[in-house]
């Protein structure tokens, strides 16, 4: 409040206001020089990531670089601010700075979203997956292992909506001694059955020899969980121009995934599905871990299409619908699960596949699919 018999009281305030503009007009003076600093500090910052990438690392994060410049500072703060502050505000530079690295080294990926912001849609036969495309569902047993099997099969997965039959031909066995699949004669049945009833045939391929004939006659490759560091496999695939499913693998991380899709997109091969199928962990009451955050994160950093195998995720038939179903709430673009006429004579994972009923029920819970395709 300004008293008009006070000479001062109007001056006063005027001579506040011009002091604080003063103050002011030297804090905008000292933004910019902080500016040019943090771009200057910036600039160097690319450099030293130019600097690991160039040594092929792709891990820019160091915290004991971080704190040993905290170290320096602190010593020479005079203040006013508190140590506390001085520390939160140069870590907030040091998290841009690394976000500058990432983004840098990102942007050259050909999976990411930095270089092709709109999502990739495939088209395989009459199926769309990825983008705003209906989820699809890729279903069939585990392993080939006759005609009269797959027959039936397809006829279930095609009739409740699903337009990619898979079923394995070369087996990936944790023991040798194991059924290792049908080969050639299972790619064969395999083909056959699915152009009978107008599907898409989905098969893995284990060997860097078997790509040209798997890709014969299956229209999307399958890279096993197991192989997913396989990068001669990864380069072969990325030579041909079928689709491929990737798999994330076991103990891998979301980095270490793309890089693996990186392989075969530098190689020329641009459709690639994205396929998580939970990781190992610590917990024993599931057979992995489904890491469904993976799903959201990978959606976010790449274009590519994810879907999720949810048989292999949880290695229960009791958690195959709630899982499911979570996927596609966090964005999935389809569903994998195996389905058998008689799981407990199946050859192979006769623990986890679900039977005609147990998979009429699923899908019927899953609803989505069948009302959307
Ligand atoms: O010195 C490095 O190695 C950098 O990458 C630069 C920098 C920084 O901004 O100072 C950035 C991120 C790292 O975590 C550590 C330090």
């Amino acid at each position: 409040m300004t008293d008009a018999r006070d000479p001062n009281s109007a001056a006063q305030p005027q001579g506040h206001l011009g002091q604080l503009d003063d103050l002011r007009e030297q804090v905008d003076q000292i933004n910019l020089q902080l500016l040019d600093l943090l771009s200057r500090r910036g600039e160097l910052v690319a450099e030293i990531g130019r600097l690991k990438s160039s040594e092929g690392g792709t891990k820019f994060y160091d915290p004991k670089r971080e704190e040993d410049q905290l170290r320096l500072v602190r010593q020479a703060n005079r203040g006013p601010f508190t140590d506390a502050a001085i520390s939160a505000m140069f870590k907030e530079i040091f998290k841009a700075s690394l976000d500058l690295e990432e983004t840098r080294e990102q942007r050259k990926l050909l999976v990411s979203r930095k270089q092709k912001s709109e999502d990739t849609v495939l088209t395989i036969g009459d199926v769309r997956i990825g983008g705003s495309e209906a989820p699809v569902l890729i279903a069939g047993p585990c392993a080939i292992e006759s005609e009269g099997q797959m027959d039936q099969t397809a006829a279930l997965v095609k009739e409740l909506g699903g337009g990619i039959l898979r079923g394995g031909a070369y087996k990936p066995r944790t023991s040798p001694y194991g059924f290792q699949g049908m080969g050639v004669d299972g790619l064969q049945l395999g083909r056959k059955v699915a152009d009978r009833h107008g599907m898409q045939f989905m098969t893995e391929v284990m060997d860097t020899r078997d790509v040209e004939v798997v890709a014969q006659y299956a229209d999307i490759l399958q890279i096993g969980a197991r192989n997913m560091h396989n990068f001669s496999l990864l380069r072969e695939v990325g030579a041909v121009r079928r689709p491929v499913l990737l798999k994330r693998g076991l103990s891998a991380t979301m980095e270490e995934w793309l890089y693996a899709a990186e392989y075969i997109l530098s190689g020329g091969n641009e459709n690639v599905i994205m396929c998580e199928r939970g990781i190992r962990t610590f917990e024993k009451w599931t057979r992995n871990t489904l890491d469904l955050s993976a799903v959201a994160l990978i959606k976010q950093e790449s274009h590519l299409p994810v879907v999720v195998d949810v048989t292999h995720a949880a290695g229960r038939r009791d958690l195959l619908l709630p899982l499911a179903r979570a996927a596609l709430a966090v964005g999935a673009d389809g569903i994998h699960v195996e389905v058998h006429p008689q799981p407990a004579t199946a050859m192979s994972d006769n623990e986890q596949q679900l039977d005609f009923e147990g998979f009429r029920q699923f899908v019927a819970g899953l609803n989505l699919i069948s009302k959307q395709r």
